[in-house]
């Protein structure tokens, strides 16, 4: 039975899952149920240390306080999961996915609910969340239908003997999510790990710890085995106790590039398998022959989305000379009339940043550049929405930076915020070598009319998500992750399926033991 989220309101309370109508409103929400969830059931954490406000970045306002989980927590959460695998493994691929598109179901018939928590715990703009319980959705169902395909190998040997492979599980999977997308990175994790028949103890972000908790009680509605999936919260010491667990097999990991390391090295200690999304400061080159009114359409895709706040963003964007002043003439428009306010309105295009730490940060960047030289051709600056209600929310208008090189802070790192750094090049040569120039892959893009000059651009970008005339797509079917320091191992795809699972060779003899002693 799904718990009442919410709401001891000033308005009458609301279930979280009452009804498929829009009922909750900026800065109405108080949430008095517990968050973590563990064999089946919403649970309060012991641990009296780590208690940190989650808040509604809307408004500013504090929507509950987070109970961390310590070691006896984890431990619980763990053995639900261990005990959960026992039974999962077993069932076939038929039997798994029946109950993943039962839960597929339960969220497209509850999609509007999902994403209006996620607005009122994450920022974004209803529109945006809407999209975000889609890709989720359509991530289970995806891997719902590869868990019936699942199968091994049959390999012919001499005399009759044969061998064959199965395709097995790897136990109990860590997943441990960033704040950006809180729904959408559940799913993306323990559709495929449940698909191959694992159980998952999530961990949130403690910035954002709602919504994982509504997927593990549609994941219990729809009738997945108690523990099945799990979800703890706390920061980075509950992260650690997950990762050192003896009985965790694997961990996958969203987040900044540091922290990656550090999960990797933990994972390393108990060699575990690890999948690492991490960050990006993604090139998007737009040569002379492009549509410039789809480049310029790309460009805002590819900043913009989330308040900046994606992984894949193609920040630095390249383009070339000749139609540099018409492409930033035209961005610059674009960027202006961005709506600006409470991502609950159907109107709004973007919300506020996920925190007041992150809104100051990402706007020092933008002081930064301006002292190494470039020109903000529009935004940058907090905004203070007309609305009382949101006057103590995290917003700023989105940022064009012109007049960007190579050597700014604003385009050597992750700003992680609605800023873009516009850039000039001259020949495909030079940008290439400029865009290759970073440490980091996760993604780039390429604006062009030329088919062969799309083709053989993209060959030469070292990352591992690439767009030709388009920018942040990601569509479930087609793996998702990073070259160089963006990560390791992908998400969404068949792929996927084995970084999830474990071969196994069987050798059978059919004939006698030719032994040499
Ligand atoms: N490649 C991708 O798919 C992808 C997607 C979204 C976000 N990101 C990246 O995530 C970053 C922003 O997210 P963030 O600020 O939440 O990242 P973060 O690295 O600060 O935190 C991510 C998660 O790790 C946990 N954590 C922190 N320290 C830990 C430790 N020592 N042990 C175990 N867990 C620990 C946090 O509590 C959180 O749940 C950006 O760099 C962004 O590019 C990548
Ligand atoms: C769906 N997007 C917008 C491409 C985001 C992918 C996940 C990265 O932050």
């Amino acid at each position: 039975m799904l718990h009442r989220l919410a709401t001891s309101l000033r308005r009458p309370a609301v279930p979280l899952f009452a009804a498929a109508v829009r009922c909750l409103s900026s800065g109405s929400v108080d949430i008095k149920v517990p968050l973590n969830f563990w064999a089946g059931k919403r649970r309060t954490s012991q641990e009296k240390c780590n208690k940190e406000n989650v808040y509604e970045p809307a408004t500013g306002r504090v929507l509950c306080p987070l109970e961390p989980c310590g070691a006896a927590e984890v431990n619980q959460a763990v053995e639900a999961a261990k005990s959960a695998f026992g039974h999962w493994s077993k069932m076939s691929g038929m039997e798994r996915a029946k109950i993943m598109i039962e839960a597929a179901h339960i969220i497209e018939r509850r999609r509007e609910e999902i994403a209006e928590i996620e607005v009122v715990n994450n920022g974004k703009s209803i529109t945006e969340a809407r999209l975000d319980v889609d890709s989720a959705r359509l991530c289970i169902e995806y891997y719902a239908a590869l868990a019936t395909t699942l199968a091994g190998q049959h390999v012919q040997l001499p005399g009759g003997s044969f061998a064959y492979t199965r395709r097995e599980p790897l136990g109990v999977c860590v997943g441990i999510g960033a704040w950006n997308y809180p729904f959408q990175i559940a799913a993306w994790k323990s559709a495929p790990a449940l698909a191959c028949g694992n159980s998952m103890v999530f961990k949130p972000s403690p910035v954002t710890p709602v919504t994982a908790v509504l997927l593990a009680e549609i994941y219990a509605m729809a009738g997945a085995p108690e523990g099945l999936y799990n979800v703890v919260q706390g920061g980075q010491e509950t992260g650690s106790l997950l990762c050192h667990h003896p009985d965790v097999a694997k961990v996958s990991f969203t987040g900044s590039v540091p922290t990656g390391k550090k999960i990797m090295e933990m994972a390393s200690k108990g060699v575990k398998h690890v999948t690492l999304e991490l960050g990006g400061k993604s090139p998007l080159l737009i040569f002379q022959d492009s549509d410039v009114e789809n480049a310029v359409k790309g460009a805002l895709m590819a900043n913009f989305l989330s308040q900046g706040q994606v992984c894949s963003n193609g920040t630095r964007v390249f383009v070339h000379k000749d139609i540099l002043p018409e492409f930033v003439e035209e961005v610059v428009k674009r960027t202006r009339a961005i709506e600006i306010g409470d991502p609950l309105l159907e109107s709004t295009r973007m919300g506020a940043l996920v925190s007041r730490s992150h809104l100051e940060r990402v706007l020092s960047f933008v002081d930064q550049a301006k002292k190494e030289g470039a020109t903000v051709l529009c935004g940058g600056e907090p905004f203070v929405p007309s609305d009382p209600k949101l006057r103590g929310g995290y917003y700023m208008t989105p940022c064009v930076l012109g007049n960007c090189t190579d050597e700014m802070t604003c385009v050597k790192e992750e700003i992680f915020g609605p800023v873009m750094s516009v850039l000039s090049f001259e020949s495909e040569e030079e940008v290439l070598l400029r865009a290759n120039d970073t440490d980091l892959g996760l993604a780039a893009g390429v604006f062009t009319s030329d088919v062969k000059r799309a083709h053989r651009v993209v060959e030469h970008l070292k990352a591992g998500s690439c767009f030709i005339n388009n920018y942040n797509i990601t569509p479930v079917e087609v793996p998702f992750g990073g070259f160089k320091m963006s990560g390791i191992g992908r998400e969404n795809g068949q792929v996927t399926i084995e970084h999830y699972s474990q071969l196994k060779s069987v050798y059978v003899e059919m004939g006698d033991v030719d032994s040499l002693f």
